[in-house]
């Protein structure tokens, strides 16, 4: 009979083991000592069948940047079930669970990757950020100098080498613009080990973790990581950069270090994976299609707690809305909340008002980090506008400058 409790830290080996396989990894001959290092055993929920390990959700206890803010949330993540038990409930049970979990800690909202994009839908996920990722042949596509101020640039110095040679310049910025970005999820010590941990296992084939540092004086003013491949053909070199992350204070900041990645010599490729669908690269090359962009889902949110998630965010218009949130999986998380906000301050409170919109968890959390519309979502059915021009005020309300970006695989 299969059961379900709580993690101790005696369980990761076990839990470890489950999750490499249900993940198809091999997990010959590593040391675990990044993930070992992040299992929280306390927030973990796993599914026991007699001494067998079957089934484990697992949450990590870190912050999120949303618009105009940061808050607690629980990071949902290795979500696995043994492949002799599948397809019996056991993900919902656990996901279930943790969700009640979630919300009983005082976290507002959960938030994933999905390795499946059908399967988070009917916990109430929604998909919140989308990310953006380019394929650029090199040859073809270079910043063009009309489109920004290259005078700005002409103070700068940069700086390559080893990635964890300027670990504390590369958290400083981070931690810059971290509140700045939605999206984007504190990062402890722990974090930015497991974030520069080089072990073969994670090059995927290409060579260790570099740094690019882009500095005016002493200030850091932004970094990129990223790797190289060496590759040689019969027309001669064909190495790639595969840039993991891009993060800059100023524009002249974030231009110089594409410059830097964009001419590497020898290399004829540049891929970027997890880009923001606003990545200002788009609106910097001479030609946007060779950048060789696609779309994907990006972070899933799922509020549990709608007055402390929609109270914690910022609005950039005035907002004074009547909502109704269904909820099938948590019915007591739903209700109907009037939101009063703006760009400095926000309250939500449960309401026996009339509503104006009609939305189910999902939907509102796909909206709640500024990455979809109201309009968008209307169009597809999921908002019922009950009081005329409800949608057309409350949409400009729900939007954020910057698109939400996930910068990493949790
Ligand atoms: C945040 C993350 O960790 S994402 C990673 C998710 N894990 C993986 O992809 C690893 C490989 N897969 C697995 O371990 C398992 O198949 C899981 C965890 C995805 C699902 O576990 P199960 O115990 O079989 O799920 P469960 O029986 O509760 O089914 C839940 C529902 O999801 C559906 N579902 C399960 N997997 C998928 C999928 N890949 N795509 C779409 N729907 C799915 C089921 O059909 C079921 O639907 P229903 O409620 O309409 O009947």
């Amino acid at each position: 009979m299969v059961t379900f409790r709580a993690a101790t830290a005696a369980d990761f080996d076990d839990v470890n083991r489950l999750i490499q396989r249900s993940f198809l990894n091999d997990d010959g001959g590593r040391e675990w000592d990044e993930e070992r290092a992040l299992f929280e055993p306390e927030r973990a929920v796993l599914a026991v069948d007699g001494d067998r390990v079957v089934g484990h959700v697992g949450t990590y206890t870190r912050e999120l940047s949303v618009p105009g803010g940061v808050l607690p949330a629980g990071f949902v993540t290795a979500v696995a079930v043994a492949g002799t038990h599948r397809r019996r409930g056991l993900a919902s049970t656990m996901l279930t669970r943790q969700l009640t979990d979630i919300r009983e800690r005082g976290e507002a909202l959960a938030v994933l990757w999905a390795s499946e994009g059908g399967i988070y839908g009917r916990y109430g996920y929604g998909m919140a950020s989308r990310r953006l990722s380019f394929e650029i042949d090199r040859r073809e596509a270079r910043l063009d100098g009309a489109k920004f101020d290259k005078a700005r640039l002409d103070g700068l110095s940069l700086l390559a080498g080893p990635a964890a040679d300027f670990r504390s310049e590369i958290g400083i910025v981070y931690e810059q613009q971290r509140p700045l970005r939605p999206g984007f999820a504190s990062r402890d010590a722990r974090w930015w080990d497991y974030r520069l941990a080089d072990q073969a296992w994670h090059r995927g084939g290409a060579g260790p973790i570099q740094a690019v540092l882009c500095r005016d004086g002493d200030t850091v003013l932004g970094y990129a990581l990223y790797r190289f491949r060496s590759q040689w053909n019969d027309s001669g070199p064909n190495g790639q950069v595969s840039v993991m992350e891009t993060v800059a204070v100023t524009p002249a900041a974030y231009t110089a270090l594409w410059e830097f990645l964009l001419n590497v010599d020898l290399t004829r490729t540049v891929g970027l994976w997890l880009g923001a669908v606003d990545e200002p690269l788009q609106y910097l090359t001479n030609d946007p299609r060779r950048l060789g962009m696609r779309l994907g889902d990006g972070l899933w949110v799922r509020l549990v707690d709608i007055p402390a998630a929609l109270s914690a965010r910022r609005y950039p218009v005035d907002v004074d809305v009547v909502l109704e949130i269904t909820d099938d999986l948590l019915p007591d998380s739903g209700g109907v909340f009037r939101l009063r906000g703006n760009p400095d301050t926000a309250t939500c409170e449960p309401t026996t008002d009339t509503p104006h919109l009609r939305l189910d968890t999902a939907t509102l959390s796909a909206l709640y980090l500024g990455g979809n519309t109201l309009g968008a979502l209307s169009a597809a059915g999921r908002v019922e506008e009950l009081h005329p021009g409800a949608l057309t005020t409350t949409d400009p309300a729900l939007s954020w400058p910057r698109a939400p970006h996930g910068l990493e695989i949790f």
